[in-house]
C-alpha cells in the first residue's frame, strides 16, 4: 500500500518536473498570454466631463499650454467657459494654439511668452496677465523639460537645464502668483503635473525624477501652509500619454512603446483628453475640498511595475494547474 502511494507520488513528481521544464522553456521563450488585449475594456472618452459653464468667470493660467497635455487642458477649460492664458518660450506656437482653441470655443485664449527659468520673465508674464485678465483662479504648472540619458553622460548644464525648468520654474510661477494672490486676498487652485517616477525615482531620467520629486514636496508643503489664504495645491502624476514633446525625447526610435503598453494593466496609453478632464475636475469648484492630493493617473502602470510577482500574468491556466500541483506536493516537506 505504502509502496503504491509512494509510486504514485513519484510518478506525479516526474510529470510535474518535466512539465516544469517545458513551462520554464515557454516562459523564457516569452510564450503564454500577451498582456495588452484588455484595452477594449477601457475605451477612452473624449468629451468634457464637467457641466458646461463650470469655469464661467474663471481665469486659468496654463504653463506649457501651447503643446501636448497643456494644450488639451487649455482646450477643455476653455470649452467649459474659462478665459485662459498660455505661457511658454515659443510665442508662434502659443499664438497658433490660442487662435485655434479660441475659434473653437468662443472663449478668449491669450498667448504670453515666458521662460519659467527666469524669475524676472515670470514676473513680467504675471504683470501682462494682470493687465489682460486680472489674477487667475486656476494655475496649472505643466511646463517641463526632459530627455533620456545615462547619468554618467550628463553635463552640469544638462542637469541645471531640466531642474531649472521643472523645479525652479514651477517654484517661480507659484511664488510670484501666490504672493500677488495673497496680497489681493484672492483664493486659487494650483495644480502641478509631475510623473509616476517622482515617487519611485527612475534611472535614465534622473534630473527629471529629482526635480519632479521636488515639485511634489513644494506642492504638499504649500497645501499645508497656504490653505489659510484660500489656496489649494494638488498634483497629478500621469503615466505615458503620447505627445510629440515627450515621446521624441523619451523613446526617439519608438523601440520601447510596445513593452510600455504591455506592462499597463489597462492595455493602452492614456489620452490627452482624459488627463484634461481630470485636471479640469481638480481645478474646479467641485473639488473645493481637495488639497494636498497626489493623483496617480497611469492605467495601473506604477503598481504593475512595482509588484515582484506581477510577471506571473504570463502563466496560462494549464501552467497554473502544474504550478499548483508542484506547490501542493511540497506538503509536509
Ligand atoms: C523605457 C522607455 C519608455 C518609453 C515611454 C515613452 C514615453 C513617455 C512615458 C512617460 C513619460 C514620463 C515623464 C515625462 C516627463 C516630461 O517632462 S515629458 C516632456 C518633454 N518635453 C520637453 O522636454 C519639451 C522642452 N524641451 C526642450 O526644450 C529641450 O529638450 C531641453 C530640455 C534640452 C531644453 O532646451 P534648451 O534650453 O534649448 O537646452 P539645450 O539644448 O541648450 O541643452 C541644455 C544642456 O542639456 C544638454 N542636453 C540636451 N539634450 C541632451 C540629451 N539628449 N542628452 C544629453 N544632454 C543633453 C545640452 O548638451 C546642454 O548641456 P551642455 O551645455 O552641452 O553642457
Ligand atoms: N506625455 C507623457 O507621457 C507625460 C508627461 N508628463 C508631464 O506632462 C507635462 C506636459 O508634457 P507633454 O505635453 O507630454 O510634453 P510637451 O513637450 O508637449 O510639453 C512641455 C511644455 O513645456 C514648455 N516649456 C519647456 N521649457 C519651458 C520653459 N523654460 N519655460 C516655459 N515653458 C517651457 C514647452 O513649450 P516651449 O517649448 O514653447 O517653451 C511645452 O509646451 C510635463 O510636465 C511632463 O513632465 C508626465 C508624465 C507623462
Amino acid at each position: 500500500m505504502a509502496a503504491r502511494v509512494l509510486g504514485r507520488a513519484g510518478r506525479l513528481a516526474a510529470v510535474v518536473r518535466s512539465s516544469a521544464v517545458r513551462l520554464q522553456l515557454r516562459l523564457h521563450g516569452s510564450a503564454g498570454l500577451r498582456f495588452g488585449s484588455q484595452a477594449s475594456f477601457f475605451p477612452p472618452l473624449g468629451d468634457a466631463m464637467l457641466p458646461s459653464g463650470s469655469f464661467n468667470n474663471h481665469v486659468a493660467l496654463i504653463t506649457g499650454g501651447g503643446t501636448g497635455l497643456g494644450r488639451a487642458m487649455t482646450a477643455t477649460l476653455s470649452q467649459l467657459g474659462a478665459q485662459c492664458i498660455i505661457a511658454s518660450r515659443k510665442l508662434d506656437i502659443l499664438q497658433r494654439t490660442a487662435e485655434e482653441i479660441s475659434s473653437q470655443t468662443g472663449n478668449k485664449v491669450h498667448a504670453v511668452q515666458c521662460d519659467v527659468r527666469d524669475p524676472q520673465a515670470v514676473s513680467q508674464c504675471v504683470d501682462q496677465m494682470e493687465a489682460l485678465t486680472g489674477l487667475p483662479d486656476v494655475i496649472i504648472n505643466n511646463a517641463a523639460g526632459n530627455f533620456v540619458c545615462p547619468s554618467e553622460r550628463l553635463s552640469p548644464n544638462a542637469w541645471k537645464t531640466i531642474t531649472d525648468i521643472v523645479l525652479n520654474g514651477t517654484a517661480f510661477v507659484t511664488l510670484e502668483l501666490g504672493k500677488r494672490l495673497i496680497q489681493n486676498q484672492k483664493g486659487a487652485s494650483f495644480l502641478a503635473i509631475t510623473t509616476i517616477y517622482a515617487e519611485s525615482g527612475s534611472g535614465f531620467v534622473v534630473p527629471s525624477a529629482s526635480a519632479k520629486a521636488g515639485v511634489e514636496a513644494l506642492y504638499k508643503s504649500l497645501a499645508a501652509e497656504w490653505g489659510r489664504y484660500g489656496h489649494r495645491f494638488n498634483i497629478i502624476q500621469p503615466g505615458p500619454i503620447r505627445t510629440k514633446g515627450a515621446f521624441s525625447r523619451l523613446d526617439p526610435t519608438g523601440a520601447f512603446e510596445k513593452a510600455t503598453i504591455d506592462r499597463i494593466p489597462t492595455g493602452r496609453l492614456g489620452t490627452p483628453a482624459e488627463i484634461a478632464n481630470l485636471a479640469a475636475y481638480v481645478s474646479s469648484n467641485y473639488a473645493s475640498w481637495m488639497s494636498g492630493a497626489v493623483i496617480r493617473f497611469d492605467g495601473g502602470e506604477y503598481v504593475s511595475l512595482a509588484g515582484e510577482f506581477n510577471e506571473l500574468r504570463s502563466v496560462t491556466p494549464d501552467q497554473w494547474k502544474i504550478l499548483e500541483a508542484m506547490i501542493r506536493n511540497t506538503k509536509g516537506s
